[in-house]
C-alpha cells in the first residue's frame, strides 16, 4: 500500500529478467530429478509445517515418486526410520487416516532420507551431495536436468555458513540444466543493519532469482485474494482513501503462549516475530513511530519458561499505529496489533469507514461499517453494514453481506500456506516472496523503535493470559478513533 494505493510489484513468474542465469533459465520445461534438502529436519518447523506440506503436495500428484527425493539434514544423530518416526503422526491427522492416506504416507516416507552432518563444517554437505548425487543418476539415467532446493528451516544465525557450504559444495551439477535454489525462513535479521549484512552475505553467494525469503502469511488464501478484491472491484475504487475511511486494523491473535519456543521468542518478541513481517507488507511513506502510539505487553507466566530470562521485558503483545505520509492515507491511522496468549485465535484486516453524514436514521450508534477479511480461522470476507430491520418498523439493524469461504466453497480444500509457497519455489514463481529491497523497507520502519525497546525506554505492560491484552491498548485504538461496535458480533455461519 503506498503512495496511489497498494503497489505490491508483481516478481517474475517463471525467470527473473534482473538475474536470468543458466542455472534458473529453465523452469518451464522442468523433467528430471527434483531433491528437496531439508536443513533442520530435526526441528520443529520441519515436522510441523515443512514435511506435511511436502507431503499433501505429494498428495495431489505434485512431487512425481519417479522425479522426487527428499533429504532431511541436521546435526542430531538419526536414522531414516527415526526421522520418519518422528515426523510420521504430523503428515495427517489421525481423523484422516484411512487406509489410502496410510499407504500415500507410507509411500511418501520411502522417498525420505536423512543424513547427519553440522552446518559449518564441509564433510557433511560433501556426504550429503553424496546421496543427492547418487539418487540424481539413477533418476536422470534418461537425459533430464537435475533441481536442487534447499529448505533451510534453522534459526538464522547458521544461514550464512549453511549457504557457503552448499555452494562450496552441493550444486546442481547436471549438464542438461536445472537449478539450485534456497529457501529461507523469517526472522531475517534482528534490525536494518543485521538483516543488511544477512542479506549481503548471502547475496555474494546465490543471486536474487535463486534466493526465495518466505513469509507463509504471503501464502495465504485470502492475502492472495487481496489484490484481486482491490484490484478486480468497482466497490472499491471511489472509496478507497481518507474520504472514506477512517482506520485500518490488521489483527493477529493467538490463544496460546509460547509454548516451549521460549528460547527463540525471547531473543526477538512479537514486533520480530510477526509485526515485522507477517503484518507487514510494503507499507511505503510511513512516518517514524511514536512512542505514544504503541503499547506493549507481556502476559503473566511467559517467564515460566525456563530459557527465558526473569527480567526479562520481551514483548508478547503490541499495538501499533503507524501513519503513511501520502496523499491517499494522511490521516489515516493503520493500527497493527499482535498478542499471543489472549482469549481468542484469529488474523484479519478490518477497513473501518467514517460516519455516514447527517444520520437522518439516528442508526450512528449501532455501528460503523466495516470491510473485514477473516484470514483465519473461518475464511471470510464480509461487510458490515446497516440495513432496516424486518418487519412493521422502520427501524436499523446492524448486518453483513457475508462472503463465508465454508459455505460458498464447499468442498474446496484450501490449500496450506506453507504447501503453495513450495510448489512456487519449484515452479521458480518468486512473486509471493519477499525481495531484498522490501525487507529493508520493512526493517527501517521499526528497527529505531525495536531498538529503544531493546535498550528498555519502553515497558511491557503485564496482562493475564486468556485476556485481550493490556487495557491500555484498547484505550489507544479509541484515541486512534476506531469505534466498537457493541451488540453485534459476526459469527461464522455453520453449514
Ligand atoms: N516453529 C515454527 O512454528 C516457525 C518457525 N519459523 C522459523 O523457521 C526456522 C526454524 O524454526 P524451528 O524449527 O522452530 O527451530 P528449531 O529451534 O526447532 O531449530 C531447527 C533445528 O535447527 C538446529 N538448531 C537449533 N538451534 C541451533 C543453533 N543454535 N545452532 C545450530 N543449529 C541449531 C536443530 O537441529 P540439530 O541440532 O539436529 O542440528 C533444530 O532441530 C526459524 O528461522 C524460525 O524462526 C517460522 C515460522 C514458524
Ligand atoms: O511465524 C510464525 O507464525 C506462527 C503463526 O502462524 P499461523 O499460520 O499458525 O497463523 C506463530 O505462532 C509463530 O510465533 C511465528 O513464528
Amino acid at each position: 500500500m503506498a503512495s496511489g494505493g497498494w503497489v505490491m510489484e508483481k516478481r517474475s513468474t517463471i525467470k527473473n529478467d534482473l538475474f536470468t542465469d543458466k542455472e534458473d533459465s529453465d523452469s518451464s520445461l522442468a523433467s528430471g530429478s527434483l531433491s528437496i534438502i531439508v536443513l533442520g529436519a530435526s526441528g520443529d518447523l520441519a515436522k510441523k509445517k515443512t514435511f506435511p506440506a511436502l507431503f499433501n503436495l505429494y498428495r495431489q500428484g505434485f512431487l512425481p515418486p519417479s522425479e522426487v527425493h527428499i533429504f532431511g539434514y541436521a546435526r542430531s544423530k538419526m536414522t531414516d526410520d527415526e526421522l520418519k518416526d518422528r515426523i510420521r503422526g504430523y503428515l495427517s491427522p489421525s481423523k484422516n487416516a484411512t487406509p489410502e492416506v496410510s499407504k500415500d504416507v507410507s509411500n511418501f516416507l520411502d522417498l525420505v532420507k536423512y543424513v547427519s552432518g553440522s552446518y559449518d563444517s564441509d564433510e557433511g554437505f560433501q556426504l550429503l551431495d553424496k546421496e543427492i548425487y547418487k539418487y540424481e543418476y539413477e533418476m536422470n539415467r534418461q537425459e533430464g536436468m537435475s533441481r536442487r532446493l534447499f529448505y533451510l528451516a534453522l534459526p538464522p544465525s547458521v544461514y550464512p555458513s549453511v549457504c557457503r557450504m552448499i555452494k562450496l559444495n552441493c550444486m546442481n551439477k547436471s549438464d542438461n540444466g536445472g537449478w539450485t535454489r534456497i529457501v529461507v525462513e523469517k526472522p531475517f535479521g534482528k534490525d536494518l543493519e543485521s538483516a543488511e549484512q544477512l542479506s549481503s552475505q548471502i547475496g555474494e553467494l546465490f543471486n536474487e532469482s535463486q534466493i526465495y525469503r518466505i513469509d507463509h502469511y504471503l501464502g495465504k488464501e485470502l492475502v492472495q485474494n487481496m489484490l484481486v478484491m482491490r484490484f478486480a472491484n468497482r466497490f472499491f475504487l471511489p472509496l478507497w482513501n481518507r474520504d472514506n475511511i477512517d482506520n485500518v486494523q490488521i489483527v493477529f491473535r493467538e490463544d496460546f503462549g509460547t509454548e516451549g519456543r521460549g528460547g527463540y521468542f525471547d531473543q526477538y518478541g512479537i514486533i520480530r516475530d510477526i509485526i515485522q513481517n507477517h503484518l507487514l507488507q510494503v507499507l511505503q511513506a510511513v512516518n517514524p513511530i511514536k512512542d505514544e502510539e504503541v503499547v506493549l505487553g507481556q502476559y503473566e507466566g511467559y517467564k515460566d519458561d525456563p530459557m527465558v530470562p526473569q527480567t526479562s521485558n520481551t514483548p508478547t503483545f503490541a499495538t501499533v499505529i503507524l501513519r503513511i505520509h501520502n496523499e491517499r492515507w494522511e490521516g489515516v491511522p493503520f493500527i497493527l496489533k499482535a498478542g499471543k496468549a489472549l482469549n481468542s485465535r484469529k488474523a484479519e484486516i478490518r477497513v473501518q469507514f467514517k460516519d455516514v453524514p447527517g444520520d437522518i436514521f439516528k442508526c450512528k450508534k449501532q455501528g460503523r461499517n466495516e470491510f473485514v477479511m477473516r484470514l483465519q480461522p473461518s475464511e471470510a470476507i464480509y461487510m458490515k453494514l446497516t440495513v432496516k430491520q424486518p418487519g412493521l418498523e422502520m427501524s436499523t439493524v446492524q448486518s453483513e453481506l457475508d462472503l463465508s469461504y465454508k459455505q460458498r466453497y464447499q468442498g474446496v480444500v484450501i490449500p496450506e500456506a506453507y504447501e503453495r509457497l513450495i510448489l512456487d519455489t519449484i515452479r521458480g514463481d518468486q512473486q509471493h516472496f519477499v525481495r531484498r529491497d522490501e525487507l529493508k523497507a520493512a526493517w527501517e520502519i521499526f528497527t529505531p523503535l525495536l531498538h529503544r525497546i531493546d535498550r528498555g525506554s519502553l515497558k511491557s505492560l503485564p496482562y493475564k493470559a486468556g485476556t485481550r491484552g493490556p487495557a491500555e491498548a484498547d484505550a489507544l485504538l479509541e484515541k486512534a478513533g476506531y469505534t466498537q461496535t457493541h451488540g453485534y458480533i459476526w459469527v461464522p455461519p455453520s453449514l
